[in-house]
């Protein structure tokens, strides 16, 4: 060896047979290695002056660091170690694999897709369960503002002719209204022609068909509960249900 006072040693094990350790150090009996990793104490043979204790953990750093003079840095995946006892200097190296308490913080950045981190509860994303999306694109000038255009300036969406939008309609009277320009629907209790606003829906004519000639209500709610109809269909009511007959 290059220099007697410089030793590297690798997580050796306790002395072998024939191996006097007596001889090399005075009391290595008061020097142990606290490794968290396996929890098992080795020992180590150095000059030891007084008792050694060096901990591989964050919290207990300041042991090695401060009293001994060493450090502990990170290399790849293990840690690496130098320290001092009296004029030797020292190195360890843990090559073991790392431990999952390391590995937690990963498997939290993973909980957004949902997958391995069922053990801990507080790193469990809900899991939000929504219906797979039906938007139908939409045909050149049918877009949702080419809509809010449409119902901006026409002048007879709901095809009224003069007649009023607050008149009582019957379920039945809704019913025979399932022509090309008078297509007749029941939402939350109002009466609308959805007639123009078919090649504009964006979950597509054949589903808002569906809603044709009776109370869609439950349909809609079903699709877009959040979807502001009263808003979106304001120019295209026809009546209010009349709910006694
Ligand atoms: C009667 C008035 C209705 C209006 C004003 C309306 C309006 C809308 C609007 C604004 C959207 C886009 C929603 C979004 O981007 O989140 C939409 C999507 C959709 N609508 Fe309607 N809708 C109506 C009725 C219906 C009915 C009765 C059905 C089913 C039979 C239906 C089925 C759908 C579907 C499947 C989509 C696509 C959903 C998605 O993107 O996930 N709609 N509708």
């Amino acid at each position: 060896m290059a220099n007697d006072d410089d030793f590297t040693f690798c997580r050796v094990g306790p002395p072998v047979d024939g191996f006097e350790a007596q001889k090399v150090a005075d009391h290595i009996n008061e020097i142990h290695i606290d490794d968290e990793n396996t929890k098992a104490a080795s020992k180590e043979v150095v000059d030891g002056t007084s008792e050694t204790h060096i901990d591989n953990g964050n919290a207990n750093a300041a042991d090695s660091s401060d009293q001994n003079g060493g450090s502990l840095r990170e290399v790849g995946a293990s840690s690496y170690k130098q320290g001092t006892v009296g004029s030797l200097t020292f190195n360890v190296v843990d090559a073991s694999p790392r431990k999952e308490v390391d590995q937690q913080p990963k498997q939290s950045g993973q909980g957004v897709a949902g997958s391995s981190n069922k053990a801990s509860p507080e790193t469990k994303t809900p899991a939000r369960k929504s219906a797979p999306r039906a938007k139908v694109p939409f045909e050149k000038g049918y877009s949702q503002m080419d809509w809010l255009k449409l119902t901006r300036t026409h002048p007879d969406l709901a095809g009224l002719k003069g007649q009023s939008n607050r008149r009582l309609i019957s379920l039945n009277e809704v019913k025979q209204n399932q022509s090309e320009g008078s297509m007749w629907t029941v939402l939350k209790g109002r009466v609308y022609n959805i007639a123009p606003y078919m090649k504009f829906h964006p979950g597509g004519v054949e589903m808002l068909m569906k809603a044709v000639g009776k109370d869609c209500t439950s349909l809609f709610n079903k699709y877009h509960a959040w979807v502001n109809a009263e808003f979106l269909l304001e120019k295209c009511l026809v009546g209010i249900l009349d709910e006694g007959q």
